[in-house]
């Protein structure tokens, strides 16, 4: 499935801060496309694209469509099946939906001949592997898209793990520091329960829990293992409790061929991007003509920070950035869910700013939205042009669409997750889940960006380090 340098990839997320990780972790030359109708520009041998489908707040029905209709554009840009099927058994039968095309979800419409196929599948050779990003924690529509991810596949080897964040898979269930998924407070701000298992959030994908004890058995008995699944007609659905784990799974889906997706978080593109072995995270990458971070002036541009996230360790690593020199603006969540432009203090050349949602009267989920769409604004109208730092998902897409931002080139891995990006006309973007980092995330990202801005006093990681691609320093 994943020859070195002539695979290409195409990932679909559901959020734009996991659509950045995936596209460092891949270490191809990428493209991060938030609009999946650029995906009629082919993505060229040994390089990937990576769509945010802004999907994470769809309901079901939309959220398969979006996947459907990226599926059906990118397989339509390459003038091959998106599925890679070349066995002549049938091909287009097994390829992508039309959007809106009708199809049952996941039943066990074509199971007979999906399992065949993939039974006897040829090595990949230059073909698109495809990927779908879920969030690690299962957040959104994650079983209508991995159903619609489905249709027209041999296999979907699914393995949500993500090590790195001590997020893992055992039993079949998501653990989050140890502690069942549906037994923590990873899912406080949702507004349904959470999953007891990757399996029931797949529902109603048919799936089948590989436990670790079968994963580490090594690649070829897990390859053996994944056809009996897909004779039977059913996903597997992989434990991993390390990336070690997640690697046996990459490779043992690369045995079965071209008619195999994989769907998982951070941690399987990770252990993908790790197979197919080109340049590491954190080297420049295909970076647009014409980048850099100095103002016409001569003076670097503004740095702002944009914690839009509602996670709890963001205060933390707020104030660790403002203890360094940084400006801190909250902003009242009402005002900003209001009709009214909320207006901050300007921000002048060679400076560090957070702006930040005054959470003092705690989460409320009802307004979220708006509160998103007022921080926005008030980002888009700051002039000055500041070079960003957007963390969560929800928070940098509003922003980005608010600039008019279509397409970002990933250039660099500052932590796990915490991807620097260019745009088209050379502006640096940040994005970070957020829920990553550790307390000192936001300082290490401001010191990759401006080394000499902040507090020699303050406990700057070395340049090199805070260039450098981790895993460390993801965290709850
Ligand atoms: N149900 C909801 O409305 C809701 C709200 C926040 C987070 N979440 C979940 O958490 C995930 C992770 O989000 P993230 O934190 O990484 O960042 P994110 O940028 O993806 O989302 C943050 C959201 O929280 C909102 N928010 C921030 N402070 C708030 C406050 N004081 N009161 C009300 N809303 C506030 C923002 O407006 C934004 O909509 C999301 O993808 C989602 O699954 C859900
Ligand atoms: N990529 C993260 C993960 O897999 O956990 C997450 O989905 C990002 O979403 P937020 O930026 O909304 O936390």
């Amino acid at each position: 499935m994943c020859r070195r340098d002539d695979t290409s990839v195409v990932a679909l997320a559901d959020d734009l801060s996991g659509a950045a990780e995936v596209a460092a972790l891949l270490r191809l030359p990428s493209r991060l496309l938030l609009h999946p109708a650029d995906l009629a520009v082919p993505v060229a041998a040994g390089e990937c694209a990576v769509v945010d489908l802004d999907s994470r707040y769809l309901d079901d029905d939309a959220a398969a469509d979006a996947v459907r209709a990226a599926l059906a554009g990118a397989g339509a840009a390459a003038g091959t099946p998106a599925d890679g099927d070349d066995t002549g058994s049938g091909a287009r039968a097994g390829g992508p939906r039309r959007p809106g095309a009708a199809r049952p979800h996941s039943g066990r419409y074509d199971d007979d001949s999906r399992a065949f196929r993939a039974v006897n599948f040829p090595p990949m050779h230059g073909r698109t592997l495809w990927y779908k990003k879920c969030d690690s924690l299962l957040r959104g529509p994650v079983g209508a898209e991995a159903a619609a991810f489905a249709e027209g596949a041999e296999l979907l080897v699914v393995a949500t793990a993500l090590p790195a964040a001590r997020r893992v898979v055992r039993g079949g269930v998501v653990l989050v520091d140890g502690v069942p998924l549906h037994e923590c407070a990873a899912w406080r701000a949702e507004e349904r329960a959470a999953p007891r298992s990757v399996a029931e959030a797949l529902a109603p994908l048919p799936t089948t829990d590989v436990p670790v004890e079968a994963v580490r058995q090594g690649p070829l008995a897990l390859a053996g293992l994944f056809r009996e699944v897909a004779a039977r007609g059913r996903h597997p659905v992989c434990d991993a409790e390390s990336d070690a784990d997640l690697t046996v799974i990459t490779a043992a889906a690369a045995l079965l061929g071209p008619g195999t997706r994989l769907l998982g978080s951070g941690g399987l593109a990770s252990a993908l991007g790790r197979r197919l072995g080109l340049p590491a995270p954190g080297s420049p990458q295909a970076a647009p003509a014409g980048t850099g971070t100095t103002a016409a002036g001569g003076s670097e541009p503004p740095l702002l920070v944009v914690a839009g996230s509602a996670e709890p360790g963001v205060a933390q690593q707020v104030a660790r950035l403002v203890a360094a020199g940084a400006r801190h603006v909250p902003l009242a969540s009402g005002p900003l869910a209001g009709p009214d432009l909320v207006v901050p203090p300007g921000l002048a050349p060679g400076t560090v700013t957070v702006l930040s949602v005054d959470g003092s009267d705690g989460v409320r989920p009802g307004s979220a939205r708006r509160i998103v769409a007022g921080l926005a604004r008030t980002v888009a109208a700051l002039p000055g042009r500041p070079d960003l730092v957007l963390t969560g998902g929800e928070t940098a897409r509003r922003v980005l669409d608010a600039l008019g931002v279509t397409t970002l080139w990933p250039v660099g891995e500052i932590h796990h997750g915490a991807v620097h990006s260019r745009t088209a006309d050379g502006r640096s973007v940040v994005t970070r889940p957020g829920s990553f980092g550790g307390p000192d995330s936001f300082l290490r990202i401001a010191a990759a960006l401006r080394p000499r801005l902040l507090s020699s006093s303050s406990p700057l990681p070395p340049a090199s380090a805070a260039t450098a691609p981790s895993q460390q320093g993801v965290t709850q």
